[in-house]
């Protein structure tokens, strides 16, 4: 035993011994050369390549690196023994993730790549401006060489798509509102957010089943239309008008909207901005994947119709010698653009052309995909400007409860089934009576949530009520589907002062306006 540590201290002495000559012999620089070259040979004779992508780019964070990692953890979870846990700010989900220096195997598109998930101690010299953590993370990715150009940058295309899919999906969306009087957040930021948990679905939508099919679809469509968005040279972004009567559900439809796409709401409060050039600095600094929402679009600001009010063509856009022509000839021949921000006159108030550049104008493409609804209770008081496709593709009319949405109603809140809770003979009285009633879901919410214990008795008072408001709308002489198509037509009459005028009428109003501009100078 005594002769095996003699000879073992003797080999480590030579060792020792060897490696003081190297060091002597061989300084730093030709260490390192030569491990470079080493490393060159072996790249050379190796069928892989490797790609590092470090946590810290310099001094900026890598997203790629934040990009992979959240893209490992949907596969991570699957395959790995050990893992690391998160849970990011604002989010609601755990998030797995490769362990220190372990690696994976992914594939895509037929081809196997590894991943390794590489820690290593920072050099704690290194002079940074600003403290960097202590230890150095990245990921090395190693793909074979003849895959190399087949795969790479689509594969990392894919990485960045599916990572922002998990961050939304994992995240609690926000809700957006502009901060008063447009001032801005410690970051600079002129949107305040709060998480957004509107419980409102489309399935808790009480409307007629098949108008709500159609609104999803064309949702459905949309979120996923790039392709044609793009082959069509068309702006992906979609509006949607939500018209009638209070407590119909515009507002939970725009809940329903972002919980079914999964988008964050910007709600725009019209009121806190000040001019034009705010309201387009405020459309540059939402995100892409949002609803941008202007809700009761008739009281913000003054976008009364003009072929109904004339008077209101200078109240809207008085002085305004760009923003006033455009949104002229927009309602008229819709050729003519102002130039952007033309619409501001006395530097403190948004006009009509203002608004129409936020929705279409060249600015309102600076992200993707992005939804503007706006909601009004008075759609024959909006401008048809504002009303023509493309600015608001679809119209909603919200009208008031139907036999339909009812049935919804009753279902979500007492748990009624038709046919089999539902008295058939109750059915049918309150189907006579509904129309008349011209109650609103919210109304009849009301109603429910009152009686929600005692099924029977919330059927029956409302029936009671039904019947009530029928009379009293009867003896007042107001129709029930008399009602919604009044307010149908009206959306027709405010689309019908859409359609192009002939040049001499659009020469008379221009003649018009501005005499009355001379005679308020
Ligand atoms: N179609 C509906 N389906 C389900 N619930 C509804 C519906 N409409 C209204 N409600 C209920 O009534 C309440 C008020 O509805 P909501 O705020 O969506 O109405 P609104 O049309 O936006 O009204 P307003 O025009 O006054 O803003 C909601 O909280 C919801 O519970
Ligand atoms: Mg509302």
């Amino acid at each position: 035993m005594k002769e095996y540590w003699t000879s073992l201290a003797s080999i480590l002495g030579v060792f020792a011994f060897c490696q003081t000559i190297l060091q002597t012999v061989f300084p730093p620089e030709l260490r390192f050369a030569t491990a470079k070259l080493l490393n060159k040979i072996f790249n050379c004779f190796s069928s892989y390549c490797y790609f590092e992508i470090t946590e810290i780019d310099g001094v900026n964070t890598n997203e790629l690196y934040n990009a992979v990692q959240l893209y490992l953890s949907s596969s991570v979870s699957i395959t790995g023994n050990r893992l690391s846990l998160t849970r990011a700010v604002n989010s609601s989900a755990f998030t797995f993730g490769l362990a220190n220096n372990d690696s994976i195997v992914d594939t895509f598109n037929g081809v196997n790549v590894v991943w390794e998930h590489v820690v290593t101690q920072r050099n704690s010299q290194t002079f940074s401006w600003r403290p960097l953590p202590d230890e150095k993370r990245g990921f090395t990715l190693r793909i074979k060489k003849k895959d190399k150009c087949l795969i790479l940058n689509n594969y990392l295309d894919y990485i960045m798509e599916k990572a922002s899919d998990i961050r939304r999906k994992n995240q609690d969306r926000l809700l957006y509102t502009n901060s008063r009087g447009g001032s801005l957040d410690s970051r600079g930021h002129p949107w305040e957010s709060v998480p957004f948990k509107h419980p409102s679905t489309f399935d808790t939508l009480a409307m007629d089943p098949e108008k709500k099919q159609e609104i999803m679809n064309d949702l459905e469509d949309f979120a996923n239309g790039q392709g044609f968005y793009h082959k069509t040279g068309r702006a992906w972004k979609r509006g949607y008008l939500l018209y009638g009567p209070p407590g119909t559900g515009k507002s939970s439809m725009i809940a329903a909207m972002a919980n079914f796409l999964g988008y964050d709401i910007y709600d725009l409060e019209l009121t806190e901005v000040h001019n034009n050039s705010e309201l387009r600095k405020l459309l540059m600094k939402t995100s892409s994947k949002s609803i941008i929402v202007i809700e009761d679009i008739d009281c913000s600001i003054n976008l009364t119709n003009r072929k109904n009010n004339k008077n209101n063509v200078l109240s809207s856009s008085s002085g305004s010698g760009l923003g006033c022509s455009r949104s002229y000839y927009e309602s008229g021949l819709g050729e003519i653009r102002g130039g952007a921000g033309g619409g501001e006159e006395n530097g403190n108030s948004i006009t009509l052309s203002g608004l129409l550049n936020f929705t279409d104008g060249l600015w309102s493409c600076c992200g993707s995909e992005r939804i503007f609804v706006f909601t009004t209770n008075h759609i024959e008081k909006l401008d048809p400007a504002l009303l023509r496709s493309g600015r608001m593709d679809m119209h909603i009319f919200m009208s008031y409860c139907s036999m339909q949405a009812l049935k919804i109603l009753l279902k979500n809140y007492l748990g009624c089934e038709e046919g089999v809770d539902l008295d058939e003979y109750v059915m049918k009285e309150l189907e006579e009576v509904i129309g008349m009633a011209r109650m609103t879901p919210a109304d009849i919410s009301e109603v429910l949530i009152k009686n929600r214990r005692k099924k029977e008795r919330a059927v029956d008072e409302l029936l009671e009520i039904f019947k009530v408001r029928a009379k009293k709308n009867g003896k007042n002489g107001e129709g029930d589907e008399d009602d919604d198509e009044e307010e149908e037509e009206q959306e027709k009459r405010a689309l019908d002062s859409d359609s192009p005028k002939q040049e001499s009428e659009v020469e008379d109003d221009c003649k018009e306006a501005s005499e009355e501009e001379e005679k308020i100078k």
